[in-house]
């Protein structure tokens, strides 16, 4: 096990500290920043002139535990645009508080980020859904967010955003529709629009579960994405949210079948590339 600090609180103050060290590091100023999700990486590949910086160089940084995060801060160059990129986020149910999971999206704002693209691997739940195919999030459910365990719970910081943030258009319908140009741009037909359902985790969903999802019209469950959202949402990033169905969820009870970290891993592996052209594309058509 590696010793990692779970529960220390970072108060606009660290992250504060957190960006200027970075500055100071970097001449990059990214207006566009990047979350890669489990297995996705790679995404980071894209960038030109690179500068890396891993996490444990960065004073008062977590650190991720989950297998398929690489846990470095890449800064670069994506069609003229700077561009900072996680390779790896910090996920709940690893046991990081709010603040840390948070972290992510409030160290873009400060470092003066426009627009937040974030990706996942996620299970498909919407029975046309199968694994390779790229999900734009046109909204999501927060099932810890509804029942008190929301990313801003606690003192609010008027610093970062209001106390009562709208999450109305979180995931921007322009990004939305310039994503769509996009994937028509680099041949990906495999594209879906849907609901993605943020879960606790780190347990895959009983058969139960996922049909209850299904019926509240979720398309694709995963464990992480949306405190980050809520996060950007709340001090006023736009944000573009990407899945990677890795999985095909499992809604019978008469198959073998399971989901594993491996699957997901796997399609990550395979489907990459996708991810790596659609947001390459998309950046070229973003203007900042
Ligand atoms: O970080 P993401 O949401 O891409 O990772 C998903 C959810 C779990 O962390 C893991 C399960 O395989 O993949
Ligand atoms: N909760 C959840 N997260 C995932 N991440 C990738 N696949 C899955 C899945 O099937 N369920």
């Amino acid at each position: 096990m590696k010793n990692v600090k779970y529960n220390e609180n970072y108060s606009y103050e660290d992250v504060e500290a957190i960006c200027k060290f970075l500055l100071e590091k970097s001449h990059y100023r990214p207006k566009i920043g990047i979350i890669c999700g489990s297995g996705l990486s790679n995404l980071a590949d894209i960038l030109q002139e690179q500068e890396v910086i891993a996490y444990s160089d960065i004073p008062n940084f977590p650190t991720c535990t989950v297998q398929g995060h690489r846990a470095c801060l890449v800064f670069g160059i994506l069609n003229d645009k700077p561009v900072i990129c996680m390779q790896g986020r910090f996920h709940k149910y690893e046991g990081y508080s709010t603040s840390k999971v948070a972290l992510p999206a409030r160290l873009m704002y400060l470092l003066g980020v426009e627009i937040m693209i974030v990706t996942n691997a996620a299970g498909g739940i919407n029975s046309d859904y199968d694994p390779g195919n790229i999900m734009i999030i046109k909204d999501h459910i927060n099932f810890p967010g509804m029942a008190g365990g929301s990313v801003l719970r606690g003192p609010n910081d008027e610093r970062f955003g209001p106390r009562f943030p709208t999450m109305n258009n979180v995931y921007n319908d322009k990004l939305r529709e310039l994503v769509k140009v996009a994937a028509k741009n680099c041949g990906i037909s495999n594209i879906r629009e849907g609901v993605y359902c943020f879960l606790g985790g780190p347990s895959f969903e009983t058969v139960a579960e996922l049909r209850f999802l299904k019926a509240a019209g979720v398309d694709a469950v995963g464990m992480s994405t949306v405190p980050e959202v809520v996060a950007a949402g709340h001090c006023g990033l736009k944000v573009c949210g990407l899945s990677l169905i890795s999985n095909k969820a499992i809604m019978d009870y008469d198959t073998d079948d399971k989901p594993n970290h491996e699957e997901v891993l796997d399609t990550g592996k395979t489907s990459c590339a996708n991810i790596q052209s659609l947001v390459s594309d998309l950046l070229r058509l973003i203007e900042v």
